[in-house]
């Protein structure tokens, strides 16, 4: 573990105050990317919104460099009356960051850039909501489900940004059902609630062996 590292240490999150994962726990350095798996509700959005500082974990540790998170949650974070332009703006001033046009380009909204984000289409919108991570200028990025609604082109756009992110010394922590061919990506299955019985162990999660390859 180094200072650049996210380190997760025992983590137990819960939603609505119903505890939903234990025992998490994991480093993601610099240059890697983890994905998150598991069945619908067993706690990945609620593991980034604790990650991400937006709720309290019940337990554990979480280990962040300053300023480092850009958060990309389901909703894109859209200001309708503004155009993607101006959307992008607002999120440079905010980060204080610049050079809108890669931005632009790299998520294929060159075309767009003048149209009020409001009058987009929902895989436009998602483009766009992505375009924020490009413009944070922040070294970890996390997704949950960044690839709703984007067609073939728009997920292989989208790939490329993440690859190109990591080989600039970020990481990714996401949450996905679609392979992204992300050679860097390492997969976190998260296990679903299990009833136990009083007294048993806690609920449990394990990486995948390929993490541990990816990160020896
Ligand atoms: N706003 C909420 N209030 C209370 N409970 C919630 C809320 N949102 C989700 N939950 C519950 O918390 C648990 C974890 O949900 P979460 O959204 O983290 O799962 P997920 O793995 O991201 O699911 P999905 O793959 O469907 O997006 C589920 O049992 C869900 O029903």
């Amino acid at each position: 573990m180094n200072a650049a590292d996210l380190t997760v240490t025992d983590l137990a999150v819960s939603r609505g105050g119903i505890p939903v994962l234990e025992g998490v726990s994991f480093t993601l350095p610099p240059g890697r990317a983890l994905v998150l798996r598991g069945p619908n509700g067993v706690g990945k959005t609620t593991l980034l919104r604790t990650l991400a500082g937006l709720q309290p974990p019940l337990a554990g540790t979480v280990s962040i460099p300053a300023d480092a998170i850009a958060y990309s949650g389901h909703a894109d974070g859209l200001k309708a009356t503004l155009s993607v332009t101006e959307n992008l703006g607002f999120w440079a001033a905010i980060y204080g960051t610049g050079a809108l046009e890669p931005v632009l380009e790299a998520m294929n909204l060159a075309a767009l850039r003048d149209r009020l984000a409001g009058s987009l289409s929902a895989g436009q919108k998602r483009r766009l909501g992505l375009a924020r991570l490009l413009v944070s200028g922040r070294p970890i990025w996390m997704l949950d489900e960044p690839t709703v609604s984007l067609d073939a082109a728009s997920v292989a756009l989208f790939a490329q940004a993440v690859r190109a992110h990591l080989a600039g010394g970020g990481a990714a922590l996401m949450a996905t059902h679609i392979d992204l061919g992300i050679a860097e990506a390492a997969l976190l299955d998260l296990a679903p609630f299990k009833a136990r019985a009083p007294g048993a162990g806690g609920r449990s999660m394990a990486f995948d062996d390929s993490f541990d390859e990816a990160f020896a």
